[in-house]
């Protein structure tokens, strides 16, 4: 678990980030959502001691990380940023090895490492480890640099816009295999971004900053439904609130007892899924199936509606 208590940090008497204090549970991933300059690259510094905070404490499973060594930093807490950070001159496994060598890691356990990060994240290790980074693409380029936060096997990851500079298609397939490997290795993910549509999709808690406070802190569907404040209300969009709460929620939420026609809808699937489905196929219910293709009941586009409404 990590603790943070009162960080904060001044530049020349000028707070940028002021007395924030989270706990973070471990095999989570909380998001720092914010608009540019409320501080967030600065808090998720302050971390890995990037940024030395002026006030305040940072502990992980109870070591203030004052206490600790640069190298036993880097090995505990990996660092993705933006534009990967990849040494132009080193091969993709140089790179992703470059922890581990730090580490005094032996060569073999190094190669190893190298190639089960690669496949994990999904790059073929025999094509992809000899490249060097300017022969990538972008979401190859991405993944190497998430594989190299993890090389040590980190307690934590701290990720600061790592889909920023991707297009669209391709950030919304980064961010859900962030999701599925972070669920396999069951990682602790402290991610910065200023879209928050993807802290929401990201998210088990939200960290909404502004002016270097956090304003609210809290799981996205609570964020969606009682907005602290109107910054908050702003930051989510009142227009899109609705559907991006639709498809936080499952239909098993929403399944009814009772008996339908049609091709039934999965009940680990979202109501906005659901609502799709509705209005694609011209049906007001859907039979609701569990994931063995049981039947368990239906869901009604009115129930769906209510759903969207309370947030509206
Ligand atoms: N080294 C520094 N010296 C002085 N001021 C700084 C320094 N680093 C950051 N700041 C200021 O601190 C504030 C917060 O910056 P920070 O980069 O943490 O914000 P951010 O929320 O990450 O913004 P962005 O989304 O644009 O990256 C800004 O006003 C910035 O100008």
């Amino acid at each position: 678990m990590i603790r943070i208590e009162g960080l904060t940090k001044e530049y020349a008497g000028n707070a940028v980030v002021r007395d924030v204090s989270m706990e973070i549970e471990a095999a989570t991933i909380t998001v720092i959502v914010g608009t540019s300059g409320s501080g967030k690259s600065t808090f998720l510094r302050m971390i890995n001691r990037l940024v030395e905070p002026t006030r305040g404490l940072v502990e992980i499973d109870g070591t203030d990380t004052r206490e600790m060594k640069a190298y036993e930093l880097r090995r505990r807490i990996g660092y993705a940023i933006q534009d990967h950070g990849l040494f132009p001159h080193w091969t993709v496994a140089r790179n992703i090895a470059t922890v581990p060598k730090l580490l005094g890691w032996d060569r073999k356990k190094i190669d190893a490492r190298v190639h089960e990060l690669l496949e994990l994240l999904q790059l073929d290790p025999d094509e992809i480890a000899p490249r060097y980074p300017h022969q990538l693409s972008g979401g190859q380029a991405q993944r190497v640099g998430v594989a190299r936060a993890l090389a040590a096997r980190p307690d934590m990851l701290l990720m600061d816009e790592p889909f920023g500079a991707l297009d669209p298609v391709i950030r919304a397939k980064a961010q859900a295999d962030l999701k599925s490997i972070q669920e396999r290795l069951g990682s602790t993910i402290l991610l910065v971004t200023h879209d928050m549509a993807e802290a929401i999709r990201l998210g088990d808690r939200i960290a909404v900053m502004s002016e270097g406070r956090v304003e609210q802190l809290a799981p996205p569907a609570e964020i969606l439904t009682h907005p602290a404040s109107d910054n908050v209300r702003n930051l989510v969009g009142d227009d899109d609130r609705p559907f991006r709460y639709l498809s936080l929620i499952p239909v098993s939420e929403r399944t009814e007892e009772g008996t339908a026609e049609g091709t039934p809808i999965a009940a680990d699937r979202s109501l906005y899924d659901a609502l799709a489905e509705m209005i694609w196929s011209g049906r007001e219910v859907l039979p609701v199936v569990g994931k063995d293709g049981t039947a368990r009941g239906l869901v009604r586009r009115g129930a769906l509606l209510d759903a969207a409404r309370s947030v509206a």
